[in-house]
């Protein structure tokens, strides 16, 4: 376990788990955190050791937005000459599959950051929410468009002009969350999964991921077309040979991430 100053970082097997850890401001992220968790992932994205990266907060909160204290002086110039938020983007060009962990308030920032992650698992206690503009902001790490993307107009703008939060159950039902699970077992079920991914053949799950991400920005055809050529690629894998050769051999595969 190595600590940072808001963060800790734990690596199991080929998982990597970075636990926001700001517990008395409910994991707010300031900027000190936004430079670990992106800073770590980067890292952790280009270890080829590496096969899924977890991230998680506490039972209380994933996180309870961006830092509303440093945000509250700032001005325009500031946020504008330091594109403040900006970093928070490079999650979205990491490689290796994220997984999120989400226990208690995921509200604005947390929300947002949970949902640049690529599979969400939820505990019981979860509790989402876009509430900027109750503090007279909109969403500014993705919200507006992630959240749009995984519940459809309707919610999305319900939620962003009232700043009404939503309970696990329908974040669930609205497709934003992969699965609930008990609280207490939040976080053995998330490594369970994150090191199911990891033992996958890391350059396929990477494909698969690329693949899922493009139906976000492109037609149906394209994305279909787009989808056949990477699945023609797999068969440049060694992989694809192990994975298909365990399968008529009855036996598992040992993927040598090539
Ligand atoms: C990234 C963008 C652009 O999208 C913008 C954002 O993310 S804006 C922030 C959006 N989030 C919020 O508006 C949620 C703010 N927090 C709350 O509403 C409440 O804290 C709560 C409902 C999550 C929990 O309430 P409660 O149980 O009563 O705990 P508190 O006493 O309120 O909080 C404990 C402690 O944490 C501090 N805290 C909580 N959230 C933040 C935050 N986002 N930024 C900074 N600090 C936060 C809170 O101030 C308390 O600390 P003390 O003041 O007691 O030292």
């Amino acid at each position: 376990m190595s600590d940072y100053e808001t963060i800790l970082l734990e690596r199991r097997g080929r998982v990597g788990i970075i636990t926001l850890n700001r517990p008395k401001a409910l994991n707010a992220l300031n900027s000190q955190l936004m430079r670990e968790v992106v800073s770590v992932v980067e890292e952790l994205d280009a270890d080829s050791d590496i096969g899924a990266i977890l991230i998680t907060g506490s039972e209380r909160a994933f996180a309870a937005g961006a830092d509303i204290k440093e945000m509250q002086p700032k001005s325009y110039m500031d946020v504008y000459l330091d594109d403040f938020f900006a970093a928070w983007d490079r999650l979205a060009s990491a490689r290796t599959p994220l997984i999120a962990a989400v226990s208690g308030y995921a509200l604005g920032g947390g929300c947002e950051l949970a949902m640049l992650c690529d599979v969400l698992i939820a505990s019981d206690t979860a509790v989402f929410g876009q509430p900027e503009i109750k503090l007279g902001v909109i969403p500014g790490i993705g919200g507006s468009q992630r959240l749009t993307r995984a519940v459809g107009k309707a919610k999305a703008m319900e939620m962003c002009l009232t700043g009404r939060n939503m309970k696990v159950e329908e974040a669930e039902r609205a497709g934003l969350v992969s699965r609930i699970v008990p609280v207490a077992d939040l976080l053995d079920d998330a490594i369970a999964t994150a090191t199911t991914i990891a033992e996958m053949s890391l350059p396929v799950a990477m494909m698969a991921k690329e693949a899922v991400n493009r139906s976000f920005e492109s037609s149906l055809r394209e994305g279909v077309l787009f989808e056949r050529r990477v699945f023609h690629s797999t068969f440049a894998t060694e992989d694809q040979k192990e994975g298909m050769s365990a399968f008529i051999e009855k036996r598992t595969p040992n993927f040598q991430h090539r």
